[in-house]
């Protein structure tokens, strides 16, 4: 059974007069990674950004529908976006450190947030856990930039985990990457796991199948008018989605026969 962290139901987005997204329902796994996959332009990135609000931030974007995080409603008035962007971080597909140090890129959330305890520790368990620690901590006061792609992209992980959130969402945060550092960034998903709920948006369904727990297959459909709208497809467990989908376009797309 699914412990939900998100309930999301009957879920539209807007860009102005354009419906990206129609009637999404689904329900995210607590310390599940769940991954959302399909063609280009299906929505998958809208919906995720819905997750944490980040679509508030759009001129003319509106979020229809209901969307549950532990019970409540994200997106009641009462709600502030800026915590919810604490606990929900957000890592993005081009690795886009602050042009900071490296110490400073970590300590800059726990700073803004106000974040009891001591910084140098703060930043440590961070890179630690964003398995970095190790190749940075005698260039702590090095420029960000100097990482490599692969470094930079962790970096940002240490960032988003080091305000302590409950969900890190991922945009396809691995395709800027080489094939090593993007194995690297896949087992360090593997190892929050156990401690975050991720949902990643990903192209690479191999990806999608090494790493995540529960699938999610979108589509563009196009209405009458010749309009097309991001769908959910089919939702289920990994295993099943690469093996036995339910749904004809879900085999389509994951045999490479479409998108
Ligand atoms: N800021 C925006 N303003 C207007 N339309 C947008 C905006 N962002 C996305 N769209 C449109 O919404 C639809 C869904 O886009 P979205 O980026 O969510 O899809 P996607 O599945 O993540 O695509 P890709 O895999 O190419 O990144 C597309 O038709 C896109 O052009």
């Amino acid at each position: 059974m699914l412990d939900p962290i998100f309930e999301i139901s009957d879920l539209s987005v807007w860009y102005g007069d354009y419906q990206a997204v129609r009637d999404v329902t689904l329900q995210i796994g607590r310390r599940q990674i769940t991954a959302l996959i399909g063609p280009s332009g299906c929505g998958k990135s809208t919906v995720l950004r819905c997750f944490n609000r980040m679509n508030d931030l759009i001129p003319g974007a509106r979020v229809d529908g209901k969307i549950l995080f532990d019970g409540e409603d994200l997106y009641a008035d009462y709600v502030d976006p800026i915590e919810v962007r604490r606990r929900i971080g957000m890592v993005f597909q081009k690795p886009n450190p602050f042009p900071k140090s490296i110490y400073d890129n970590v300590a800059y959330g726990p700073r803004v947030n106000g974040m009891k305890g001591n910084l140098d520790d703060i930043v440590e368990k961070a890179l630690t856990g964003a398995a970095l620690w190790d190749e940075v901590k005698d260039k702590l006061k090095h420029n960000a930039l100097a990482l490599s792609g692969g470094q930079q992209q962790r970096l940002c992980i240490a960032r988003a985990i080091a305000v302590k959130p409950e969900v890190i969402l991922m945009d396809e945060p691995c395709s800027a990457l080489d094939p090593l550092a993007t194995s690297k960034i896949e087992d360090l998903m593997q190892t929050l796991a156990g401690e975050y709920t991720t949902i990643i948006v990903t192209h690479n369904m191999q990806q999608a199948a090494r790493v995540s727990d529960r699938t999610a297959f979108f589509t563009a459909e196009v209405d009458e008018q010749g309009v097309r709208h991001g769908r959910l497809v089919e939702y289920d467990n990994t295993s099943r989605i690469f093996s036995t989908p339910a749904d004809k376009r879900t085999e389509d797309y994951i045999s490479g026969r479409f998108g």
